[in-house]
């Protein structure tokens, strides 16, 4: 599958891939872009479904949006990137780094789970897309990205809502259902790729438990907790989140 993406940064630099959350595109890393580009190469998609990537008939599992990834630097001649991911987005990272680790040089994992259940709520949640739409999620959905002061700000709303609005319904039902069947908790183990995990301290999609579940079963895992900062931390503390992404993408081993 072909997904939409967009490549900034010096010809021949390594390459740093990020990848969005559920109901975002790639412009959820528009103020990390202008900071990573500075050392790396950036290559920012949309997940399938989502922002100008086309939905294909659900469900997806992580497989298929993990799959995405790889044809997408088969496509592009990468052999082995950095990966960061914001929750969903997270998730296909784990996936990568377990399941092709030749593929993964350092990982980031940004306000995300291994375990995210029930899943009977993310299948409730699909079949409540497939019947409204998108714009059903977008009143649910604020409070649980930023924190108060960020989440009514009108130009917040109408970025991130709209992205939201503008998902595409099958595409976002198809992702619920990945989430629901995922099946990534026995993995962690085997993942050898450094890991930067973040968590925002007021998240209450991916409380800070979760990155602490997955830092403890990482062998080469560290923990930043960041506050004030919810479940689109990168969005509402980029500056901390660009220093602690090029520190680890950066610093030598
Ligand atoms: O909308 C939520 O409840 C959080 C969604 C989630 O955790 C998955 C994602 O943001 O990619």
């Amino acid at each position: 599958m072909n997904v939409n993406y967009e490549l900034t940064g010096p010809d021949g630099a390594p390459v740093v891939v990020l990848s969005n959350s559920l109901g975002t595109d790639l412009t959820l890393w528009d103020a990390q872009v202008p900071a990573l580009a500075q050392e790396f190469q950036v290559l920012r998609y949309d997940q399938r479904g989502h922002g100008a990537s086309p939905g294909k008939p659900g469900p997806y599992s992580l497989k298929q949006l993990s799959g995405d990834v790889l044809a997408l630097l088969d496509t592009l001649g990468i052999r082995k990137a950095h990966f960061a991911g914001v929750s969903l987005g997270g998730m296909t990272g784990m996936w990568l780094a377990e399941h092709a680790p030749e593929r993964v040089d350092r990982l980031a994992l940004i306000c995300t789970s291994a375990d995210l259940g029930p899943a009977s709520m993310w299948r409730d949640r699909a079949a409540l897309v497939r019947e409204k739409g998108t714009a059903a999620m977008v009143e649910p959905s604020l409070p649980k990205w930023f924190t108060p002061e960020l989440a009514g700000r009108e130009d917040v709303v109408a970025k991130f809502g709209g992205m939201l609005a503008a998902a595409d319904a099958e595409g976002y039902a198809g992702c619920c259902e990945a989430i629901a069947d995922m099946d990534l908790l026995d993995g962690l183990g085997r993942i050898s790729a450094p890991t930067l995990v973040i968590a925002g301290a007021e998240d209450p999609a991916t409380p800070p438990a979760h990155a602490e579940q997955i830092a403890a079963a990482v062998a080469c895992a560290r923990l930043e907790v960041l506050s004030p900062a919810a479940h689109l931390a990168n969005a509402e503390q980029p500056e901390a989140v660009n220093r602690l992404l090029l520190e680890h993408f950066t610093r030598s081993l």
